[in-house]
C-alpha cells in the first residue's frame, strides 16, 4: 500500500480525538472521510500534514513519513485560509512559490486554472473582494497548482451554489483521471460515493467502518425493497414488525436477505395491488446512518 496509517493516537486533555486509526490506500485510490462532527477527521488530518504532534502512531507514504519532503502534498483546508487584501493571482503565484514553484510558473499555471475555473475576471481583484464561491475556488487552486500527488479536500462544495459545485466536481474528476491520491472529507454522501474507491468511517475517534466502497453496501447485511403501490400497506408490515418508511406511494422496506425479499414480495402481491417492486442497495447515507446514529462526539 502506498499510504499507511498506522496505529494512530491524539487526545487533547481527556478527550481522545483519534483513538488506534489504521488505515491505508493504494496510489490512485480516492478515500472518503466520513463521520459526524467531531468524529476526528479534522484531527486526523491535521497530523498528516504535521500542524499538530501525533501521541503516537506512524504516517507512511511508501514506506517512508508521510511528508512534503517525501511527496507533493496538495490540501484544501475545511477553513479556508487566503490573504483577504492580496490580489487573486498574486495570491496564487505565493502559494506556488511556497511549494517550489519557479515565479513564471506558478503564474503560467495560475492563469490556466483561473481560466478553467472561469475567474479570469477576478485575477487583479483583492481576495476579498471576491463572493465565497469565488474564494473557494480561488483556494482550490492554490491546493493543486504545483500538481501534487497526493491530495486532501476537506468539504470541497460546501457553500458552493450548483454551477461552481459542477465545476469544482469536474475539476475533481480530472484529478480522479490523473490518478493522483485522494482524501476526500465531506458530509455530502451521494458526492462522497460517486468519488470515493474507499471508505472509512469514524465515531467519537474510532474506525468503524473501513472498507472499499462495493464491499461496504455489500457487509452492511441488509437492503432495501422498493414497492409503489396505490394500497395501504402501512398495517401491514406495522403488524409483520417490519421496518420500512413510506413516501408518496412508495414504501421502502428493509430485508436482510434476497430470499426474505421474494417471499416477502410474493405474500404482498396475493394480497395487494402492486404496481412496481425493486431491490436496491443501501445508499452510502443510509449506512453512515445506521454506523454512527448515536454518536456522543461535541
Ligand atoms: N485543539 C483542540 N483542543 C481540544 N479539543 C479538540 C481540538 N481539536 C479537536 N478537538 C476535539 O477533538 C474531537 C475531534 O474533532 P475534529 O475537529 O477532528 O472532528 P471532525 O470529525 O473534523 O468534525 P467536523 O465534521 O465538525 O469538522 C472533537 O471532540 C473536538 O472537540
Amino acid at each position: 500500500m502506498a499510504f499507511e496509517i498506522k496505529h494512530l493516537n491524539k487526545s487533547f486533555g481527556d478527550k481522545q480525538a483519534v483513538n488506534n486509526l489504521t488505515l491505508n490506500l493504494e496510489e490512485g485510490q480516492i478515500l472518503g472521510m466520513l463521520g459526524r462532527n467531531g468524529a476526528g477527521k479534522t484531527t486526523t488530518i491535521r497530523m498528516m500534514l504535521d500542524l499538530i504532534p501525533i501521541d503516537s502512531g506512524e504516517i507512511l507514504w511508501k514506506g517512508k513519513p508521510f511528508s512534503k519532503k517525501n511527496l507533493k502534498i496538495g490540501y484544501l483546508p475545511e477553513e479556508r485560509g487566503l490573504y483577504a487584501k492580496m490580489n487573486v493571482l498574486d495570491q496564487i503565484i505565493y502559494f506556488g512559490t511556497l511549494e517550489g514553484m519557479t515565479k513564471n510558473n506558478a503564474k503560467k499555471e495560475a492563469l490556466i486554472w483561473l481560466e478553467k475555473l472561469d475567474i479570469s475576471h477576478a485575477a487583479k481583484k483583492r481576495t476579498e473582494q471576491l463572493s465565497k464561491g469565488n474564494q473557494q475556488k480561488v483556494q482550490l487552486i492554490t491546493a493543486i497548482l504545483h500538481d501534487p500527488e497526493f491530495i486532501i479536500l476537506d468539504e470541497p462544495f460546501s457553500g458552493l451554489d450548483p454551477v461552481n459545485s459542477d465545476m469544482l466536481k469536474n475539476v475533481v474528476r480530472e484529478l480522479i483521471s490523473k490518478k493522483k491520491t485522494i482524501i476526500f472529507c465531506s458530509h455530502q454522501m451521494e458526492q462522497v460515493e460517486s468519488f470515493c474507491d474507499k471508505i472509512c468511517i469514524l465515531k467519537d475517534g474510532n474506525l468503524v467502518v473501513f472498507d472499499e466502497l462495493t464491499n461496504v453496501k455489500k457487509s452492511y447485511g441488509y437492503r432495501y425493497l422498493e414497492v409503489e403501490t396505490m394500497s395501504n400497506l402501512s398495517d401491514y408490515f406495522k403488524k409483520n414488525h417490519y421496518n420500512y418508511t413510506k413516501e408518496n406511494n412508495r414504501y421502502k422496506i428493509r430485508v436482510s436477505r434476497d430470499t426474505e425479499a421474494h417471499r416477502l414480495i410474493q405474500e404482498i402481491d396475493e394480497k395487494f395491488n402492486i404496481s412496481g417492486v425493486s431491490l436496491k442497495d443501501p445508499s452510502l447515507h443510509e449506512i453512515f446512518i445506521e454506523r454512527t446514529g448515536s454518536d456522543k462526539s461535541a
